[in-house]
């Protein structure tokens, strides 16, 4: 590389990539823009569909263009009987995030979603994909429990109605309320791991159901959306808030990072935990269940006294969804129904002024070398 000395830029930290007026994570002062607006005033202020519209439109809908908009959502939620063999046949035992990803798969090779993309026509893929993806994900967390998928209904709003597919039953208002908040704050962050994924694929002209299966295989990490489903783990095998520091303080001795805390942007907390810790704790209150809190304090605190390390959204996240209901295994797949209005608006975004992602890397393998053929690298025999 001309002699001049590389700067390897380990996980592209601190790398500006492009340009993007979907979000702003604005770190120093713990706030998060969805175009200009603040996430907390719209988890609070808004539905998750105004708030998919704001993301895929770039601007929040009058009540006429909400009002087509949920038209458009209600009418796309069923799946069709292929969707529903494939999701039948996957293996026992399968994690409802892969079953998730081949399905979005699957939905590239049929109707409306197969084909080749451009900026405007992906909108109207995304809204089908925003539709579908729930009724995906309530249908195999039945199919798992050995249950019938439940069918969507075009009455309901898009929380209510996942809440009626994985339950045949609806919950309280408050209970919906705080599901429907924590759409919102998990539709969109900037150029996070998944969302930068579906960037790349979309780069090479891709379709967007290749994006999105690529970011949901990126979401399933647990160094992402991953967290929320082991923050859980974590809490049920601390199983006592009388367990809870001991059980942080030999996780931290034997190096192990703890689920739910860091964030490579945020460094003195998270915007989006304060809004979600309000929801968790008046779902906790509704129910009547304050056990994962107890025990979320002291891991907080003992964080907090020994790394000085904030707990992040998936922290505040998993906790809510169990104490709603849910099964752990269904938490990440939640928030990808969810950020596929993120990962969409990027693909977007990404098609309408396009370079193929293509980066370099520091070559540290052997230098250049000879070949040597097969009959002269050892004895054994041929082949
Ligand atoms: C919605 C989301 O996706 S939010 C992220 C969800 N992910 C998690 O909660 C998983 C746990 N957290 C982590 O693994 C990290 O904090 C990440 C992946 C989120 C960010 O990673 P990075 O920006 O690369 O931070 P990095 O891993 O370098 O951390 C810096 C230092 O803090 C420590 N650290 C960071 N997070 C944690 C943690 N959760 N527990 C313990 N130590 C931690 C690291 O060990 C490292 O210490 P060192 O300098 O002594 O080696
Ligand atoms: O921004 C990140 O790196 C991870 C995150 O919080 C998110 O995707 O919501």
């Amino acid at each position: 590389m001309d002699g001049q000395a590389i700067r390897v830029k380990k996980g592209l930290e601190g790398v500006v990539f492009d340009e993007t007026a979907i979000s702003e994570v604005i770190a120093e002062r713990q706030m998060l823009l969805y175009r200009g607006y603040p996430v907390a005033e719209l988890a609070d202020r808004c539905s998750f569909e105004e708030v998919a519209y704001l993301l895929l439109h770039g601007d929040l809908p009058d009540r006429e263009q909400l009002g087509a908009f949920c038209d458009r959502e209600r009418r796309h939620r069923p799946i069709d009987e292929g969707t529903i063999a494939l999701l039948r046949s996957s293996p026992p035992g399968h994690l409802p995030m892969d079953a998730l990803r081949t399905a979005v798969s699957y939905l590239g090779m049929t109707g409306p979603l197969r084909g080749e993309e451009d900026a405007v026509g992906i909108v109207r893929k995304a809204e089908l994909l925003l539709a579908a993806m729930p009724t995906i994900v309530a249908a195999d967390s039945r199919l798992r429990k050995g249950e019938e998928p439940i069918p969507p209904r075009d009455d309901l709003p898009f929380s209510e109605n996942f809440f009626h597919m994985c339950f045949g039953k609806i919950p309280s208002p408050e209970l919906v309320r705080a599901f429907d908040a924590s759409l919102t704050l998990y539709a969109e962050h900037g150029f996070n791991a998944s969302s930068f994924t579906a960037r790349v694929v979309a780069s090479s002209l891709s379709d967007l159901c290749s994006a999105v299966t690529a970011a949901i295989g990126s979401l399933k990490g647990p160094l992402h959306g991953g967290a929320n489903e082991a923050v859980m783990r974590m809490l049920v095998e601390i199983g006592s808030p009388e367990r809870a520091r001991d059980w942080v303080l030999a996780a931290l001795a034997d190096r192990r990072k703890i689920m739910g805390f860091g964030h490579r942007v945020y460094r003195s907390g998270d915007s989006r935990v304060p809004t979600m810790k309000r929801y968790r704790d008046r779902v906790a209150a509704a129910v009547g269940d304050h056990r994962w809190i107890a025990i979320s304090d002291v891991v907080e605190e003992t964080m907090r006294e020994r790394t000085g390390i904030p707990a992040n959204l998936d922290f505040p996240a998993g906790p809510t969804y169990a104490l709603m209901g849910f099964d752990s295994a269904l938490f990440t797949p939640i928030f990808a129904m969810a950020r596929v209005a993120g990962w969409c608006a990027h693909v977007a975004e990404q098609l309408a002024s396009n370079r193929i992602v293509r980066p370099l890397g520091a070559y540290v393998g052997p230098p250049e070398r000879e070949v040597v053929p097969l009959e002269e690298r050892g004895t054994g025999p041929l082949p």
